[in-house]
């Protein structure tokens, strides 16, 4: 499946069972050439706070706590097969509940997702970075390879580090995007978004994703690109990301504090492994 071209392989675990070696067999099956090809493995496994758990790893086999793109697709897997009866849905990932809406095609099947992503977290320690903040890292200057620019970071269950640039080019997003993945201020690693601001409504995003390079969409990235964008003052509250797999639509609620995206999700194929 895959939502805005972020594909993963989904795992059916509520009729059966999988090895026990799963970052192995994550990066076996996400090898695009030995594998199935994709940007990770997606279990959907039942839950017993939720409809199901999303349980996640990318494609260098590293667990991760929470996708954007992915939990619509599980919301897709969990009501298409009737385990869930119908919109609002639960689904359980990293140890959160997120609660999440659903609209149907002309089939009866799933096709748009909107996800309450909860708050987004912005203390640096929680993030966890340890780029100082003052309080928050919000346009905060940082030096990679010589080159000088500035970072927010933001938590949306998971890290990430939003760059604002004027080109999101290949220079940005395949040297400087494994650089800051990896660079020790993220004790954890970290997910980055290089982004243009097209219009205070509307950016175009490229994606670095920790544990799979390049992906052409991220959810959660997109979430985090749309506090960022607020807590810099560049764009609104609701923006249109235009990212490489397709469009998403991101809306952080100034009553509740909690993040809303709104995106389709896809089935591709079924096989056999
Ligand atoms: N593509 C995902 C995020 C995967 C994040 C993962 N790469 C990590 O290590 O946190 C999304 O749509 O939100």
């Amino acid at each position: 499946m895959h939502g805005a071209g972020n594909d993963y392989v989904y795992v059916d675990c509520f009729d059966q069972t999988v090895p026990s070696n799963l970052p192995e067999l994550a990066r076996r099956i996400s090898h695009r050439r030995f594998g199935v090809g994709a940007d990770g493995l997606i279990l959907v496994r039942p839950s017993e706070q939720a409809d199901a758990w999303m349980h996640m790893f990318n494609a260098d086999g590293s667990e991760s706590e929470m996708c954007g793109n992915g939990i619509r697709c599980v919301a897709k897997l969990v009501q298409d097969r009737g385990y869930a009866k119908a919109s609002p849905l639960t689904i359980e990932s990293g140890g959160q509940v997120y609660t999440i809406q659903t609209q149907c095609d002309d089939d009866g099947k799933v096709c748009q997702v909107t996800v309450d992503m909860g708050k987004p977290i912005l203390q640096p320690e929680r993030i966890p970075t340890l780029i100082p903040g003052d309080p928050h890292v919000v346009d905060v200057q940082v030096e990679i390879d010589g080159r000088h620019f500035p970072v927010t970071c933001v938590s949306m269950g998971n890290p990430h580090c939003v760059v604002f640039v004027d080109h999101a080019d290949d220079e940005w997003v395949l040297k400087i995007g494994p650089q800051l993945e990896n660079d020790p201020r993220f004790p954890k690693r970290v997910n980055v978004e290089f982004v243009e601001v097209l219009s205070p409504t509307e950016v175009r995003q490229r994606t670095w994703e920790r544990g799979s390079g390049e992906t052409w969409a991220c959810g959660t990235g997109a979430s985090a690109v749309c506090v960022a964008g607020v807590l810099t003052g560049r764009t609104e509250r609701t923006i249109l990301n235009h990212l490489l797999g397709g469009d998403l639509t991101l809306r952080w609620d100034e009553d509740s504090d909690h993040v809303f995206m709104t995106g389709g999700a896809a089935e591709v194929f079924r096989g056999t492994w």
